[in-house]
């Protein structure tokens, strides 16, 4: 497969510039064309001096006509915007790709409660496939259009599917406490965000009202077939990248740590993407930095019979803009790290 012709929506901001880091280089890409709802015409690397000689095409109006005519169009806008402009290219010719939370939650009411925004029409969000590669390929190969996971979500379900669907740990009581780097929250600067605020400091924010919490519960019952009611929490860390997750739960009676870790490497041994580390007792997501990678770990407190299942990704890579080209290899029958296969900058 070669000469694709792709566009990417939200070009201008965190993810569009990680598309454009990896999709510059993937093989079967001849064409990345940039739309911008704010910026038409604008030179890329004048605005992004990073790219000079290597991405100085200009920006342009987000245009129907020229979305359609494209092979693949990944969506890297706010939540509130795929909702009304992907619906019209459905089934109109290019592979959809979106970033952003609008088509992940069936349950359009699930959305405005969460989300605070109007729900897509609800004929578009049924056709919509949730995109966690590692555990959805066969339903994203020929999927219209692909809901790619957040961020907080692709690390903690990679993590704990697993363990949830082999009944090894009590879907009952989880608690999960995860930690992002501020580029989670996109380019738009504002007060939490602003560098004296978050610097030697360190949040908690939206205390038991992520919007991440239903689409992780939708995912568990999805592909675990357990309904659950999660704690779930995130907090600030004053670093650009990064999501740490580290989730508690019951172990059942009678299983051994060995068998949690057999589990999670039983699961992901043909998966590339997922490393299950059983050689530490800690984890950092400067192992994965700039990469695809989820490095998981579990561990059992065998004082309390409870694990603790810690996993890292780089937010931008593996729960963003990485995982989407994952995506798309499926959909183009390619090996999946295809245009993926960097090492970790680490530094
Ligand atoms: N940052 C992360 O770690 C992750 C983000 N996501 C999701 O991916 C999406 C993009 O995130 P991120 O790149 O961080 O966000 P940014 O805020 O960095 O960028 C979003 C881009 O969308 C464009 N945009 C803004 N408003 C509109 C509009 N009304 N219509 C069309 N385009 C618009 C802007 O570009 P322009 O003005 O040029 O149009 C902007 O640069 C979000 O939905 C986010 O929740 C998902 C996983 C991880
Ligand atoms: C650090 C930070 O603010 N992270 C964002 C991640 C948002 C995101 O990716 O959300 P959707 O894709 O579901 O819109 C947050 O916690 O809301």
């Amino acid at each position: 497969m070669s000469g694709m012709k792709v566009g990417i929506v939200g070009a201008t901001g965190y993810g569009g510039l990680e598309l454009i880091r990896f999709l510059h280089n993937h093989p079967a890409v001849e064409q990345i064309d940039l739309f911008t709802s704010s910026e038409e015409g604008v030179v890329f690397s004048s605005k992004f001096g990073h790219l000079v000689t290597i991405i100085d095409s200009p920006l342009q109006k987000i245009d129907y006509e020229a979305l359609s005519k494209l092979d693949v169009v990944f969506a890297s806008t706010p939540s509130g915007v795929t909702s009304e402009l992907l619906p019209p290219l459905v089934g109109k010719g290019p592979k959809l790709i979106d970033l952003s939370g609008d088509f992940r939650l069936k349950n359009p009411a699930s959305y405005e409660q969460w989300y605070g925004k109007k729900a897509a029409p609800l004929k578009i969000i049924e056709q919509s496939v949730y995109g966690l590669t590692e555990w959805n390929a066969h339903n994203v190969k020929n999927a219209a259009l692909i809901a790619n996971p957040g961020c907080y979500p692709t690390a903690v379900l990679l993590s704990l599917l697993p363990l949830l669907k082999a009944q090894l740990i009590d879907p009952n009581y989880l608690v999960i406490d995860a930690k992002s780097g501020i580029s989670g929250a996109g380019n738009k600067p504002s007060q939490t965000t602003h560098f004296s605020e978050v610097n030697e400091s360190f949040s908690i924010y939206k205390t038991n009202t992520h919007q991440h919490i239903p689409e992780i519960e939708q995912a568990i019952s999805m592909f675990a077939n357990v309904e659950t009611t999660i704690t779930f929490n995130t907090h600030l860390v004053p670093m650009t990248r990064g999501i740490l997750s580290t989730a508690y739960a019951p172990v059942m009676p009678g299983i051994s740590e060995e068998q949690l870790v057999a589990c999670l490497q039983t699961t992901y041994e043909k998966h590339p993407f997922v490393r299950v580390i059983t050689d530490m007792n800690s984890l950092t997501t400067n192992r994965v930095k700039g990469s695809n990678y989820c490095d998981i770990f579990v561990k059992v407190d065998s004082r309390t019979n409870r694990a603790t299942i810690v996993a890292v990704i780089d937010n931008l890579v593996k729960g963003a803009a990485g995982q989407a080209i994952q995506n798309m290899n499926v959909q183009l029958d390619l090996p999946q790290t295809t245009g993926l296969d960097v090492v970790p900058l680490f530094i």
